[in-house]
């Protein structure tokens, strides 16, 4: 086992000890949990991602509840760690559980928590600040002034694309998904094409609302189609934004065969989770197709990119930032520590948070 890590504690007399695996921004979450009566420890070791050895020392021989990050690897040893120390609790800090084997925490009797909705508008915001950096070729002309490049305008210097009457493409059109799309429908006034498993109604009369908003100004009405198939957004789409949840439908679900299909010139965003492209393919497809660009926020192997994607020119990249704003960090952090104390602790109950 690991030796014992560094820890902050606050509230030490507390009858249930929770454990954070991170600090996290804000003092909400810290004093709800401490007003009910919980220990609360928190990881302060500089080491970025925590091992699984790192966390059982986290648990040891008693802890009720604990809040993990999605660096981390929630499985069976962990939840079974957890049961023996008497938990009953966890909540990831993020939205969904493709780090979490929800069976695992199931056969130990913890109940697992998540915290969508709160990052919704933040990480679409990011989405269409990639869309746009990679449209218009943001990062590489502010690289060029830098280096001091710059002589004077140039009717062909950076030209990228216009988004304003082109195709959105969203695959994954649910909270993100959907929030990305009006985005750009009402910001750029695209038209939509969404691949679902299920039908985005709010976000059809959405668009068609405004659409006839726009009719009713003497402006080109926008347009929404439901595609039947993720190849018809492929081929359709101008700009193409992923949002679905990963797991074993979505894995490399932009593949080499995929990307053959879209257009030279799209722009694909990536702000949902990295395994969702074989990045491997995307490198070698930038490389052959320089005026297709991406924007991405997530990596398949993260913290790493795959060999080559960092030279490429045609790539905008940044480290899995999509949610990182202050009010809606708070607000994860707030909502992890709401879901080990709502659910599972008996101090909470029949009490009042606020
Ligand atoms: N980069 C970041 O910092 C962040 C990334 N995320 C990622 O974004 C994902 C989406 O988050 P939300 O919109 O809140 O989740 P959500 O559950 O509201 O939306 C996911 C959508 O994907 C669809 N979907 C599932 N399987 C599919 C498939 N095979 N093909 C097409 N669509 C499919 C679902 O039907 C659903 O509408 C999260 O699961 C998470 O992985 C979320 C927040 C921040
Ligand atoms: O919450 C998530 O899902 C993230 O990716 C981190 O913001």
């Amino acid at each position: 086992m690991a030796k014992p890590i560094s820890m902050e504690v606050w509230n030490p007399s507390g009858k249930y000890r929770v454990v954070s695996t991170k600090s996290m921004p804000g003092a909400r979450w810290i004093r709800l949990l401490t007003d009910n009566d919980c220990r609360l420890e928190i990881c302060t070791d500089p080491k970025t991602i925590l091992s699984v050895d790192d966390i059982l020392a986290l648990i040891g021989d008693r802890c009720d509840g604990i809040i993990g990050q999605l660096t981390e690897d929630w499985g069976e040893v962990l939840f079974s760690a957890l049961k023996r120390a008497g938990g009953t609790a966890f909540s990831n800090m993020a939205v969904g559980y493709n780090n979490v084997d929800v069976e695992a925490a199931n056969r130990n009797g913890i109940a697992v928590g998540n915290t969508p909705g709160v990052l919704t508008e933040t990480t679409a915001e990011l989405a269409a600040s990639l869309t746009l950096s990679a449209a218009r070729r943001i990062v590489e002309a502010d690289q060029f002034m830098r280096a001091g490049l710059y002589e004077g305008w140039l009717p062909y210097l950076f030209v990228g694309n216009l988004l304003k009457g082109q195709t959105v493409g969203v695959i994954g059109a649910g909270r993100i998904g959907s929030a990305y799309a009006r985005m750009m429908i009402e910001g750029f006034k695209m038209n939509l094409i969404y691949y679902d498993l299920y039908q985005a109604t709010r976000l059809e009369k959405f668009v068609t609302a405004y659409g006839q908003f726009l009719k009713a100004n003497g402006e080109q009405p926008v347009t929404w189609k439901r595609a039947a198939t993720m190849e018809d957004v492929l081929r359709e789409a101008d700009v193409i934004s992923l949002h679905p949840v990963l797991d074993k439908t979505t894995y490399h679900l932009i593949n080499p065969e995929r990307l053959a299909i879209m257009k030279k010139e799209a722009v694909l965003v990536n702000a949902s989770r990295g395994p969702v492209i074989d990045e491997l393919a995307l490198v070698e497809h930038l490389k052959a197709n320089p005026m297709f660009r991406v924007g991405l926020d997530v990596f398949e192997d993260e913290p790493y990119m795959k060999p080559g994607l960092a030279d490429m020119k045609n790539a905008v990249v940044v480290p899995h930032i999509a949610s990182a704003s202050k009010w809606t960090r708070e607000g994860m952090a707030t909502l992890a520590a709401l879901n080990v104390l709502a659910c599972h602790l008996q101090s909470f109950r029949g009490q009042q948070l606020i």
